[in-house]
C-alpha cells in the first residue's frame, strides 16, 4: 500500500507468534495499530478439481481425525455425483476477482493473493509467488467467519505450516482480519435473503401465518461439542457451545429483528447443525436439520425458510446438505422449503471484506469498526487459549498470542 497508511511496526512484541501486529492490537480493550500491508492473502479450505483428486483432497483433509470410513466413502460420493469438482474452487475465483475489482474501484493498489489448507493453489504456493514478488506484510481473508478450531485457530496453523514448509519463515509475517460474523457486510447478504425468502413462502402458501405455520431455521457446520465450548477466549467464559454457538446465535437474533422491522408477524426461529462427521461415540452441536424438520409438521408448520448462517459461499455443504439432503427431508415432510444465498460475492459482503482490510490498514480504533452484535468487533490477535483442539492437541499458530 503506498497511501493512507503509516509505516509497519517492527518493533513486533515478543510474546507473538510471527504477527506483524503488536500484542496491543488485540481487541474490545485494547488500542489498534496501522501496518501497511503488501498484500492480501485469500485463503480458504481448497476442494478436488476432478474425480483423480476427491480421494487425495479427503486424505489431506482427515489425516489423523478418527473419520470413519463410512463417513468417507459417503462424503467422497458427494464430490462424485458432482464430476469430483468442488463447487468451492470457483466460488473463491470468483471472490478473488470481486475483491480486485472493488479494491481497484477505491483505486487501492493491494494485490490479491489465493491459497488453499487443502488442494490446489496451497497456502505455500501462495507464499511463494509473494515471496517472488518481494511482498513480506500479508493481511489473510479466511473465508470462515466464526471462531472455533475449524473455522479459525486452524487457518492460523495452517499459515504457521505453510511458512514453515516455504522456509519463509521469518521473511513473510502473516496477520488475519478478526472473525467478521458480526460484520456488516457479511451479515447484510442473510437480511435480504431471509426478507426474499419469506417473499417467496408466502407467495408459494397465500394466507400461510408467519407467526405459526413457518418455521426459520439458521444453519451452520456441526463441530466437536469439545471444540465448541474451547471455542472463543477462554476469559469470556462463553460455557457450553463457546463463542462459537453464541456467535450465530447473536447474529441470528440480528438477522430477525432486521427482517423484522414494519412487520406485524414474525416466524420463530432455531439455531441447527448440519454435516456431522466424526465417530458416533463422539458428541457433535445439535439438533441436526433433519432431525429439527421432522419435529416441525406435529408442531403446524407448513414452511421452512433455511438460512446458511455458517457458510460464506455455496460449497459442497450447501449444495449437498442442504439443497439435496435437507430439502428432501423438507420435501417428505409436507413442507415448502426456501434455502437462502450465501454472501458468495454479495457487493456488500465484498465491500465488507475490503473494508476489514482497510481497518487494519489504518489502524481504525476498536470504537469505530463496525459490528452488528455486542460479542464483537472480534479480535485482530486471537487470544492464548483461544479456540483449543484438546482432540489434536497444541500446533504452532501465527496472528495469536502464545501460546
Ligand atoms: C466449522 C467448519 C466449516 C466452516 C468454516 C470454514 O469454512 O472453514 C467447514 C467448512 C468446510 N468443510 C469442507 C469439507 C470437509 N470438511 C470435513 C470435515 C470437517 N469439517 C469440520 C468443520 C468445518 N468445516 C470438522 C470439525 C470436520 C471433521 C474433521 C476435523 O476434525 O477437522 C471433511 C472430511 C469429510 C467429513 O468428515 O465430512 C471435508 C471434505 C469444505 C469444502 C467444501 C467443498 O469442497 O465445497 C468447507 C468449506
Ligand atoms: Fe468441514
Amino acid at each position: 500500500m503506498t497511501d493512507a497508511s503509516t509505516p509497519a511496526s517492527t518493533d513486533v512484541a515478543p510474546d507473538l507468534v510471527r504477527s506483524a501486529t503488536p500484542a496491543a492490537a488485540q481487541g474490545p480493550e485494547h488500542v489498534t495499530v496501522a501496518v501497511a500491508y503488501d498484500a492480501i492473502l485469500l485463503a480458504s479450505f481448497g476442494g478436488p478439481e476432478g474425480q483423480d483428486d476427491v480421494i487425495p483432497f479427503l486424505k489431506n483433509v482427515t489425516r489423523g481425525r478418527g473419520i470413519p470410513e463410512e463417513r468417507l466413502e459417503e462424503v467422497a460420493h458427494h464430490y462424485r455425483a458432482f464430476g469430483g469438482i468442488s463447487p468451492i474452487n470457483e466460488q473463491n475465483r470468483e471472490l478473488k476477482a470481486a475483491l480486485e475489482h472493488e479494491l481497484a474501484a477505491r483505486g487501492i493498489d493491494l494485490p490479491v493473493l489465493w491459497g488453499n489448507r487443502n488442494w490446489d493453489p496451497y497456502l505455500r504456493d501462495a507464499l511463494v509467488e509473494a515471496n517472488e514478488a518481494g511482498y513480506t506484510k500479508l493481511i489473510a481473508i479466511g473465508t470462515s467467519a466464526y471462531s472455533s478450531y475449524s473455522s479459525c485457530r486452524q487457518y492460523r496453523e495452517d499459515y504457521a505450516k505453510a511458512l514453515d514448509e516455504t522456509g519463509l519463515n521469518g521473511v513473510i509475517q502473516i496477520d488475519k482480519v478478526r472473525q467478521f460474523f458480526d460484520h456488516p457486510g457479511f451479515v447484510a447478504p442473510f437480511i435480504d435473503g431471509l426478507a426474499d425468502g419469506l417473499a417467496q413462502v408466502q407467495q408459494a402458501r397465500p394466507g400461510i401465518d408467519l407467526a405459526t405455520e413457518v418455521e426459520v431455521l439458521f444453519t451452520t457446520h456441526s463441530i466437536p461439542s469439545s471444540d465448541a465450548d474451547r471455542s472463543g477466549p477462554p476469559e469470556r467464559g462463553f460455557g457450553a457451545g463457546g463463542a462459537y454457538e453464541a456467535q450465530h446465535r447473536a447474529v441470528a437474533e440480528v438477522v430477525m429483528a432486521a427482517v423484522g422491522v414494519g412487520r406485524t408477524s414474525m416466524p420463530q426461529w432455531q439455531l441447527v447443525f448440519q454435516s456431522r462427521s466424526g465417530p458416533p461415540t463422539q458428541p457433535w452441536l445439535e439438533p441436526d436439520i433433519n432431525d429439527a424438520i421432522g419435529e416441525l409438521p406435529a408442531r403446524g408448520i407448513r414452511a421452512v425458510v433455511i438460512v446458511p448462517l455458517g457458510f460464506v459461499s455455496d460449497h459442497m455443504e450447501v449444495k449437498w446438505d442442504l439443497d439435496n439432503e435437507a430439502t428432501v427431508t423438507a420435501a417428505d415432510n409436507d413442507l415448502y422449503s426456501v434455502r437462502v444465498p450465501t454472501p458468495g460475492v454479495h457487493k456488500k459482503y465484498v465491500e465488507g471484506l475490503i473494508d476489514l482490510v482497510l481497518e487494519r490498514v489504518n489502524g481504525t480504533p476498536t470504537a469505530e469498526r463496525p459490528s452488528l452484535t455486542e460479542l464483537g468487533p472480534w479480535y485482530d490477535v486471537c487470544r492464548s487459549g483461544c479456540c483449543e483442539n484438546v482432540r489434536l492437541g497444541f500446533k504452532p499458530a501465527l496472528a495469536g498470542l502464545a501460546p
